[in-house]
Formats: structure tokens, C-alpha cells, sequence
């Protein structure tokens, strides 16, 4: 008989800030799954580079899964229930992902959360985000859980205004981090993306970030149903 080995465990809940808290390892106990889950969505809905309002693309690849997927384009930033690149809905999201994104925002504090949108970012070798919020959701009482694959990077953890001091944070393959309640609105980013080869990734890291984007949160909910 075999144990399982797992290289990144499972750490005690770290908060990182008012409303934010770190699940250090959280996701790679499930590896396997969360890599087949992403490259089932990506087999339908390709990771692609979006330009952004001004006309600059982004360096990140980005796709969806879920009734709802953020999109970007030379005039502005929305949710659509369709795939701009072949006007088909965005394949919906595997039940694994709802139930971990469900499990983590419990594990957080947070109860009743119900994601019905999923946007995932495909970093490079020097890609990155600058700073910003998630602001393109109706309702901004519920949290954003991010789960980070594949290549470590600095992420950056700011306030809630551009001028905020900014922390550096490191994640890691299989760290979930949820952030919501009073700094749900905070600034974020990623640092350029250091080369370097993980052994499911290669030189990539993906990051999906779990919203409610057009449901509202009702956290004394009973636990979402998986859909
Ligand atoms: O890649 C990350 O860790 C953060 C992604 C992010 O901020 C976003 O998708 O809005
Ligand atoms: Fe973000």
C-alpha cells in the first residue's frame, strides 16, 4: 500500500488581511483534477490574449468557464455570456472547480458562496498584471477566490486606493487565496512571471479567479448546491 505524497501541504488558514486569508497548498492535494478541469475548458474555449480599452493586449491568456466570462476589448471591460471568438457560451464550469471554490471560500469564513463565473489566466515567462481592482461584478459583498498553478509569482497585495502600500506576496502552486468583506475592493497584481519549469505546468502558471459576477451574495445561505 501507497500513502499519498503531496509536496505542497495543506497549511492552517493565514489571514493576510482584513477579509483576506491565504489557504497555503489548499488546491494541491487535487492536482491532477484542477489541471484536467482547465485543460477540459481551455479544449472548448482556448486561452487567448485580449486587448484592452486603448488598444494595448494584455501579456496574460486568458479564457472562461461558467455562466458568466470577463472579457476585454478596445472599447472596455464586461461580462458576457458568450465566447467573443465564436459567439458560443462559455463552457460551463466543471463541477470540481464550483465545489473547491465553494469549499475554499468556506474554509476562508465565507458561507454561501455560489461562483457562476471563472476567469482563467494563462502566464508566460514574463507576463504579468498591473495593479488593479475586480470591480466589473454586481455585487462586491462577495469574495474573489484565486487559485494559483504551476510556476510560483509575486503577487502583489495593495489597499484600497492606487496609493496603498503594496505587499509583496509569494504564490505558489496549489496557495488559494480568497479575499472579500472590507478588502474585497483592494488593488492587485502579478509581478512579470520568472522563468523556470514546474513538473505539471512547464514554464507556465495558471490562475483562476472564481466570482459572482452576476448573482448576488447571500452569506447565510446554506452551502451552494454544485451546479
Ligand atoms: O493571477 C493572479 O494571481 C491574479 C489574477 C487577477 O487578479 C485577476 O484575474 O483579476
Ligand atoms: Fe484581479
Amino acid at each position: 500500500m501507497s500513502l499519498p505524497l503531496f509536496d505542497t501541504p495543506a497549511l492552517p488558514p493565514h489571514t493576510l488581511d482584513d477579509g483576506a486569508v491565504l489557504l497555503r497548498g489548499w488546491a494541491a492535494a487535487q492536482e491532477d483534477a484542477w489541471v484536467a478541469a482547465v485543460r477540459s475548458v481551455a479544449a472548448q474555449a482556448a486561452f487567448r490574449t485580449m486587448v484592452r480599452p486603448g488598444g494595448a493586449a494584455l501579456s496574460v491568456a486568458m479564457t472562461n468557464c461558467g455562466d458568466w466570462g470577463w472579457v476585454s476589448d478596445a472599447q472596455r471591460y464586461s461580462y458576457s455570456s458568450t465566447d467573443p471568438r465564436t459567439g458560443l457560451p462559455w463552457p460551463a464550469m466543471p463541477a470540481f472547480m464550483f465545489e473547491q471554490a465553494v469549499a475554499a471560500a468556506q474554509a476562508a469564513g465565507y458561507g454561501g458562496y455560489a461562483p457562476d463565473a471563472c476567469l482563467m489566466n494563462r502566464y508566460q515567462p514574463g507576463a504579468r498584471l498591473t495593479l488593479h481592482r475586480d470591480e466589473d461584478e454586481m455585487d462586491w459583498h462577495a469574495p474573489i477566490v484565486s487559485v494559483s498553478l504551476g510556476l510560483p509569482c509575486t503577487f502583489l497585495w495593495g489597499g484600497l486606493t492606487r496609493q496603498s502600500p503594496v505587499r509583496r506576496v509569494p504564490l505558489m502552486h496549489g496557495d488559494v487565496l480568497v479575499w472579500g468583506g472590507a478588502t474585497r475592493m483592494a488593488y492587485h497584481g502579478v509581478n512579470p512571471l520568472k522563468d523556470g519549469r514546474h513538473h505539471l505546468l512547464g514554464a507556465e502558471r495558471w490562475n483562476l479567479t472564481f466570482r459572482m459576477a452576476k448573482r448576488y451574495y447571500d452569506s447565510g445561505a446554506a452551502p451552494a448546491a454544485a451546479h
